[in-house]
């Protein structure tokens, strides 16, 4: 594709911040949603909201677009506040609910034309069709398409309206991970086609996977900020070696081994962090008992989440 393909596509928005969000606060009646959020979101990026259920990702989404009143706090969206300028936006952004609903009895192409007489200078259905994966089954029924399948196809209605920005809530929950990787592909290629992209994700997985950004929030406030690489290595550099709490060998034992940097209790098992990974499972595995279901990762979002707020990424807010 060429830079003036790209620029046909999506028009360069004058500046280079697409989302730009101060001291964003929302209660509902006593409870505190959102508690002060600061966001950047740049133009042409994937940016994820990361965060557990309770966390205000879909309540911030939802000011963002528009669809909710803020408290407080100033909230810029292409330029626009979304309390004052809903039409222009309206126009400029595409945004998918973590519910959003189809016609069932209509076909893909169907539902894609219908949606596309809503907009005023729409893509051709067909083309559309085609970037999301769904070309053979363009005839088929809603009702009949699989989850992975009817999610694309909500994708297909946002960028029918050719949108300078798609806001996503949780786009691949209840995905299986096949279904959940064609989807991505479909966002990164609207990201590479220059369109800005939002989305709320509870999987770690998702945020690293997918995301050039990360905003890590909790209890409504972005905790870290950066692209996922770099999160990791500023806050969970080490490998973590997991392990079943119990019947574990002692834990003063364990923290005796040379290269252990911190051992912590989570739940059911025993973490232990450490930047000599091959070591110190072998140190374990000698031990009496032996440690059972011994996993070991590198860090991830998870641990980064984990190290900022000492809980986990499926945790409740008030869990
Ligand atoms: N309409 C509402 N009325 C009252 N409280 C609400 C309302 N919507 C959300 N909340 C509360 O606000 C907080 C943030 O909820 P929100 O749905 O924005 O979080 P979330 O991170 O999107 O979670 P989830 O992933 O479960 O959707 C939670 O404590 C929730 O119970």
């Amino acid at each position: 594709m060429t830079t003036e393909q790209v620029s046909e596509e999506h028009p360069p928005h004058a500046a280079t911040t697409s989302i730009s969000v101060h001291g964003l606060t929302k209660y509902y009646g006593s409870v505190l949603a959102v508690d002060g959020l600061d966001l950047e979101v740049r133009s042409g990026e994937l940016f994820g909201v990361l965060g557990p259920n309770g966390a205000g990702k879909s309540t911030m989404l939802e000011i963002l677009v528009g669809l909710r009143e803020r408290s407080s706090g100033t909230v810029e969206v292409l330029g626009s506040d979304p309390s004052n300028d809903r039409e222009r936006l309206r126009r400029l952004v595409a945004v998918q609910p973590q519910q959003a609903e189809l016609f069932p009895n209509l076909t893909v192409r169907e539902t894609l034309r219908l949606w596309a007489s809503f907009h005023e200078n729409p893509e051709e259905p067909d083309s559309v069709i085609e970037r999301v994966g769904l070309t053979a089954s363009a005839d088929h029924r809603v009702h009949k398409l699989s989850g992975g399948q009817e999610r694309r196809l909500l994708v297909a209605t946002a960028l029918i309206s050719r949108p300078e920005l798609i806001v996503l809530d949780e786009p691949s929950t209840g995905l299986d991970p096949n279904a959940r990787a064609d989807l991505w592909d479909v966002l990164l290629a609207y990201r590479d086609r220059g369109g800005t992209a939002l989305l709320s994700t509870h999987s770690m997985e998702e945020a690293e996977s997918l995301c050039d950004r990360v905003a890590v929030v909790d209890s409504g406030k972005v905790v870290a900020c950066g692209a996922p690489a770099e999160l990791v290595i500023e806050h969970a550099p080490h490998d973590v070696v997991s392990f079943r709490r119990a019947g574990a060998p002692d834990i003063e034992a364990v923290r005796a081994i040379p290269g252990v940097e911190e051992t912590e209790l989570h739940g059911n098992r025993v973490l232990v962090h450490t930047s000599r990974a091959d070591e110190v499972t072998t140190e374990l595995m000698s031990m009496t008992p032996v440690p059972q279901n011994l996993v070991r990762r590198t860090g991830g979002l998870d641990s980064v989440f984990r190290v900022l707020t000492g809980r986990t990424l499926d945790d409740e807010k008030d869990g």
